[in-house]
């Protein structure tokens, strides 16, 4: 049975985000309104998710002295990763000595803390399908990497990053300095380490939202979303839709992969089955052919397109299968999602056309707050409902278009 608070009172259920930006408040706000007490964390000031919480705390997410004191002095009830960049090995020491249950659990923030355990674990422990890959801690490495066997055209990628930071693609040998400097750049905690992976010519690539959540008999339950299609460019995405029509053998064959996945990632101390939450498991396809790529122990960018097609968007579906609660998964109607980036290098921008945007029917927006633009920086994103995703994604991408950051 799942008993929740009431929030700052002594029995307030206490939720701790490590992570407070777009996807962070969208999974804080489904949580306030089941009246639970929030602590929003980030690294800088008035992150999105610090304007919707309870609490806003700002500290070194990676420091792990500084991650157990703040954990120590708020007694969550839950804490819940929502970046990569966390001192993730003091998760495990908290989640161990029984001081905090991390979510999904802190072994599988560990392992998709950077791409090495999760690669490692997907490819070598569970023979999943996926590129072939090899980690280099130098250039030399790099270049013998790709001599040895991985090839032309690769994908270089910091073993620490998301949002496609510091990673590039190689088209031949002349490309091979420019992408490890890249990477060596781009990396979201300083680590000299990369993974080099041979190129997938997939048809498409999905996000399987894969939700593992309590059923009445108290047994953990998988359920999936439809599948959602995406365009990514330099390594992020700009535009999603669901749900991504596939053939029936190829959707099978990702339920499979996500299913593999997410039980082994919900596996808790002893094996057993522990970690309840939503991940975001990436595919790429050709054909009947499904290779994993990576997976996100949490919401993912490109599942911000649920919060306009389906009934519990992933936000929801985190929220309440963390607490313990029932989830349905199921699709409403089409739809799709098209990035606002913020264009330029600048603090506390305003954004004009708001209303032209909204003004398109079936439309939605998501302004998310962040105090600082930068020029490839996710400020917002526009949401369409449609009779079918292609009208949706014209619509989403013409909503986003009219919306115009400025300097003010
Ligand atoms: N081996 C590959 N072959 C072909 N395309 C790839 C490969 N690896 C990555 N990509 C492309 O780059 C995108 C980003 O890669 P990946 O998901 O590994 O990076 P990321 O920085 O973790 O992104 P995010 O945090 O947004 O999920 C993929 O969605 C895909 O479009
Ligand atoms: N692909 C992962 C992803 O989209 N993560 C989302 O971006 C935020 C960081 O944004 P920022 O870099 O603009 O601060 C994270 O806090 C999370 O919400
Ligand atoms: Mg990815």
């Amino acid at each position: 049975m799942t008993t929740l608070g009431t929030p700052l009172s002594p029995h307030a259920t206490k939720v701790m985000l490590l992570g407070a930006g777009e996807l962070g408040k969208e999974v804080l706000i489904a949580l306030q309104r089941l009246g639970v007490e929030t602590i929003a964390v980030d690294r800088y000031e008035h992150a999105p998710g610090h304007q919707v919480a309870h609490h806003a705390r700002t500290i070194t997410m990676s420091d792990p002295a500084q991650l157990k004191a703040l954990i120590e002095a708020e007694k969550p009830d839950l804490v819940v990763p929502e970046i990569e960049a966390i001192a993730t090995p003091m998760l495990q020491e908290l989640e161990a000595a029984g001081v905090v249950k991390v979510v999904p659990t802190a072994r599988a923030a560990r392992l998709t803390m950077d791409r090495e355990g999760i690669r490692r674990l997907a490819a070598e422990t569970l023979a999943l399908p996926t590129s072939p890959y090899q980690f280099c801690d130098s250039l030399a490495e790099l270049q013998a990497a790709i001599d040895a066997g991985i090839g032309y055209p690769c994908i270089v990628k910091p073993v620490m990053s998301s949002s496609g930071k510091g990673q590039s693609k190689i088209e031949g040998p002349a490309d091979v300095q420019k992408a490890w400097d890249y990477a060596m750049a781009g990396g979201r905690v300083s680590h000299g380490r990369v993974i080099v992976e041979g190129f997938i010519a997939f048809d498409y690539e999905i996000t399987l939202l894969t939700v593992r959540a309590r059923a009445a008999d108290g047994s953990i339950q998988t359920h999936f979303c439809d599948p959602i299609g995406h365009v990514q460019v330099s390594g992020d995405y700009v535009e999603s839709w669901q749900p991504m029509p596939m053939p029936p053998q190829a959707l099978q064959r990702s339920r499979e992969i996500a299913k593999a996945v997410t039980d082994n990632l919900g596996q808790g101390l002893q094996g057993e089955p522990a970690g309840l939450g939503l991940f975001g498991v990436e595919l790429f396809v050709q054909g009947e052919q499904v290779w994993f790529s990576e997976v996100s122990p949490r919401p993912h960018d490109t599942g911000l397109v649920t919060l306009i097609t389906q009934w519990q968007s992933e936000f929801e579906l985190h929220a309440r299968a963390i607490l313990g609660l029932p989830v349905d998964a199921s699709l409403r109607n089409p739809g799709a999602s098209a990035v606002i980036y913020g264009g330029m290098e600048a603090q506390g921008i305003v954004f004009d056309g708001v209303d032209e945007a909204l003004a398109l029917p079936g439309t939605d927006l998501r302004l998310f707050g962040k105090p600082e633009s930068f020029s490839k920086r996710r400020m917002g994103v526009a949401l369409a409902r449609g009779a079918d995703t292609d009208q949706a994604r014209a619509v989403a991408k013409q909503a986003a278009a009219r919306v115009k950051p400025r300097r003010a």
